[in-house]
């Protein structure tokens, strides 16, 4: 299809030359314009460089989508009957399943669609494809000859995964042949451009993500700024449609978007058979379409709303969509790039976007003084810094580890063989967890690091928990973090051919298992609850994704691919970077520093993390009626009358639960007739917000850990009281409002002992006074709380501690790892 327009330009106030170039039937210097995943306009460096180089003299322009026959399965294009599609249904290796689910066909239809659309509003157009890249190229070159037309040249932007290179490879090859310039660009959607790393070559790229950040701080100078927006008609003249291949058969390309949504998730909509229902009023976290329009208009929201001011408090949340930013998605597919996203919270920083005027905290960057920028920067903001950071990391260590990505035992291998070079890096994050508040980024990975300081409280905290008494197992070896014996791990498989002839589970017993893992019924609340919200809508949070990865790779043992290709084919924001390498992080073959010690415990971080209990139920209807909420989160530990009464006795969650955690609740139980739920909503605070977790746990006690670390410490009662045990009431159980919180890095107006200063604990979403030194008004802590982990300057929610019940997770960490029922 063409999106097309004449061939003679309007006139444009800019590119006057262009604006009268009439394309003549037979242009000499084509421009054939690759749109890979940088689907906007906007801050391209390609669309730029296309209205900016004049000395290129294109004198035809041909902007080319291709929808990727080797990653999405496209013959729901075909509409002849009896048509086969030549290229298949593409596959993931380990488990056969789609590589594209319906989630994310449908928003890269729409994203394709609205970039076409945008197109033609700047007096171009967009030619979409179906096929492989190098095929469509091949095509339209061949068919451009026959009409004694001439390619100038090729241009693409350059992409991680090893199809994608040898697309580049292709492409590259079939210019030389046809005397064509073929030009590769870096991909601008990062964070940092790849060209301002510093790295001299990405071999040096450290093997921990702390070290990388330290070396690029301060993060804010970072970002290039972003490019001029591309105006009417200021594009070279684009292509007479007439002299471009048509689609080659048996594909049809429809000409509108709801029928290009259909032709993309015909083939995957029913990929599931037994898919459980949708529950009634669950509400989606993502519920975006696709596009550079969409990802803008976020934008702007998240802002205006003030979740991106609070979201270093919210990030851990579970159910609405204002928790975290939702971004991923459009920056997979390029629909916004990071630095749009820093500039917008600069402008907001700074005060110079009066859209923002009314939003708490707007122009704090300037009112504070005798900080530098970097101290006086929005926390909440920060923190999306962070998290676009570790995008970019993601994005490096696959290229530097290549198809090592996707190796079973990942990176340990190489980490092994490469030891004394990665002694730096170990030794300086050991130095660091000693006393500075950066050691959460080791300590867990991308939106969970201030989660991590959060309840984790100190470095000193974290330091602790590596020292396990385990020595031989905890003792990274030379520096590496991993030592031989990681590298017998005996995974599991659902694979006859792959399995041990030992393995217990066999792989028809596996192969069950991961079918309950994919449709969310094992019986561990918070893992099933967010593969079917996964199922469902094609999101899940980044604290539910950890405990998933962590649950199937670390709990059952079961090779990791598994899962990271059942989110390949589900997740709306896959981008093979950020999936594979979270996934081998989790599953402690990857970058994760602590890699093997570090175990989820799905019960403890559902106490944690849905502390009402709401994330749960919502997802799992059949859970809902049980008030429990250890019930919740393992049915199988519901009484028998209660099991009855909600229909669920028999239900294989609870008759034959794919794994049982041993995890003892003293004292009542919390459920959300909870009076600090109820009264932070009564007191009007965004519904949105109403799950909002805060940065950590909601138990008094001390308890402390927001993840769990293997150690194979005796530990009393399964709490590991610490110094800032009292008082230490730090969740915000009941969905403050967001903007309401203090603490932040430092705490609340900079109390740093540990206490919760009065603001902390006036909870029920009021606003307390401090408000604007803790986040919205962008400094990090007062007085002498700089670099303070937010300890005991607690949020909300208001639960006197002394009557929270007990979480005595008796022996929780040993009962965890030895138990593989
Ligand atoms: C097992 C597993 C698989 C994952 N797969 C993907 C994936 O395929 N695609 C993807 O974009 N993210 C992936 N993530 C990272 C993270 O979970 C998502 O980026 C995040 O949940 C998306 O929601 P958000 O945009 O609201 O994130 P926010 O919390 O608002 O973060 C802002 C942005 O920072 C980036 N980001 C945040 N955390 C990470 C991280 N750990 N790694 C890389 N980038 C991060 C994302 O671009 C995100 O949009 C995965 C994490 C895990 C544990």
């Amino acid at each position: 299809m063409l999106v097309h327009r004449t061939t003679t330009q309007p006139s444009s106030d800019r590119s006057h030359s262009r604006a009268t170039m009439t394309v003549s039937k037979a242009p000499q210097n084509i421009l054939i314009h690759i749109i890979r995943r940088d689907l906007r306009t906007s801050d391209n460096p390609l669309f730029h460089a296309a209205v900016t180089a004049p000395d290129e003299k294109f004198d035809a322009y041909l902007p080319l989508y291709v929808f990727d026959a080797q990653q999405i399965d496209v013959s729901g294009f075909i509409q002849s009957t009896g048509a086969t599609n030549p290229y298949g249904s593409p596959r993931s290796q380990i488990a056969g399943y789609h590589r594209c689910g319906p989630h994310r066909a449908k928003f890269l239809g729409e994203a394709v669609w609205d970039l076409s659309e945008t197109l033609k509003e700047l007096k171009s157009g967009l030619f979409i494809r179906v096929g492989r890249i190098p095929d469509v190229v091949e095509t339209l070159v061949s068919e451009l000859a026959k009409k004694d037309a001439k390619i100038g040249a090729v241009w693409m932007t350059s992409h991680e995964g090893s199809e994608e290179k040898a697309d580049e490879k292709a492409v590259a090859s079939l210019c030389k042949k046809v005397g064509a310039k073929w030009k590769l660009w870096v991909d601008e959607k990062y964070f940092i451009d790849d060209r301002d790393t510093g790295l001299e070559s990405i071999d040096k790229l450290p093997g921990v993500f702390t070290e990388y950040k330290k070396k690029q701080l301060p993060l804010r100078e970072k970002p290039r700024p972003v490019l001029p927006p591309i105006e009417k008609g200021s594009l070279p003249p684009l292509i007479d449609a007439a002299l471009v291949a048509p689609q080659s058969s048996p594909f049809h390309i429809p000409d509108s978007l709801n029928r290009l949504v259909e032709f993309l998730v015909a083939p995957v909509k029913d990929f599931l058979p037994n898919k459980p229902e949708y529950p009634k009023g669950a509400e989606s976290a993502h519920p975006y379409q696709g596009g550079e329009h969409a990802a803008l208009q976020r934008l702007k929201d998240l802002i205006n709303s003030g979740a991106a001011t609070t979201y270093d408090t919210t990030r851990n949340g579970l159910l609405g969509t204002e928790f975290s930013t939702k971004l991923s998605a459009f920056l997979a597919q390029g629909c916004i790039t990071a630095r749009q996203v820093h500039a917008a919270m600069d402008s907001f920083e700074r005060g110079t976007d009066l859209a923002f005027k009314d939003v708490e905290g707007f122009g704090a960057l300037t009112k504070e003084e005798g900080m530098s920028e970097d101290e006086a920067q929005n926390t909440g903001m920060e923190s999306i810094r962070t998290e676009l950071l570790w995008r970019d990391y993601m994005r490096l260590c696959h290229q530097k580890d290549g198809n090592r990505l996707f190796q079973l035992t990942g990176t340990l291998r190489y980490k092994l063989d490469h030891a004394a070079d990665m002694m730096d890096d170990m030794a300086s994050i050991t130095a660091q967890n000693g006393h500075n508040s950066e050691n959460s980024d080791t300590g867990d990975n991308g939106a969970a690091s201030a989660a991590s300081a959060a309840s984790d409280g100190d470095g000193s905290a974290q330091e602790k928990k590596l020292k396990s008494p385990d020595k031989e197992r905890a003792r990274p070896q030379q520096g590496s973090g991993v030592n031989e014996s990681l590298l017998a791990k005996e995974w599991k498989s659902a694979d006859k051919e792959k399995a041990l002839p030992r393995q217990s589970p066999t792989a028809e017993e596996v192969a069950k298992i991961l079918e309950r893992f994919n449709l969310g019924t094992t019986g561990m609340g918070l893992i099933d609850a967010s593969q079917r919200e996964l199922l469902h809508t094609g999101y899940t949070s980044n604290r539910a994704r950890q405990n998933v990865a962590s649950f199937l790779a670390k709990h059952l043992d079961i090779d990791w691919r598994y899962g990271a290709e059942w989110y390949e084919m589900l997740l709306v924001d896959y981008d093979v970077s950020s999936n594979w390498a979270n996934w081998q992080y989790v599953a402690g073959v990857g970058n994760d520093p602590r890699g093997h010690m570090r175990i989820f415990n799905p019960v403890k971080q559902g106490f944690e993390y849905d502390p009402s209990g709401s994330y749960v139920r919502t997802w799992i209807p059949e859970v809902s009626g049980l008030e429990k909420l250890e019930n919740a989160f393992q049915p199988w530990t519901a009484s028998k009358e209660e099991l009855e009464k909600t229909g669920l006795s028999g239900n294989d969650m609870v008759a034959n639960p794919v794994k049982r955690i041993q995890f003892v609740v003293e004292g009542k139980p919390r459920t959300n007739k909870n009076g600090g739920f109820r009264r932070a909503l009564a007191r009007g605070n965004p519904p949105k917000a109403s799950q909002a977790n805060g940065n950590g746990s909601s138990f008094g006690n001390g308890y402390r850990n927001s993840q769990d670390v293997r150690t194979d410490a005796p530990v009393v009662n399964g709490t590991t009281r610490g110094p800032r045990g009292r008082g230490g009431f730090r969740g915000s159980f009941g969905g403050p409002p967001r903007g309401s919180l203090g603490g932040g890095r430092g705490g609340f107006n900079g109390n740093t002992n540990g206490s919760p200063s009065p603001a902390a604990n006036q909870g029920n979403g009021i606003v307390a006074p401090g408000y604007g030194r803790g986040r919205g008004g962008g400094r990090r802590g007062g007085g002498g709380g700089y670099g303070a982990p937010p300890r005991g300057g607690g949020q909300n929610g208001y639960f006197p501690p002394a009557k929270m019940p007990r979480v005595n997770g008796s022996g929780n960490h040993d009962q965890v790892n030895g138990n593989q029922n």
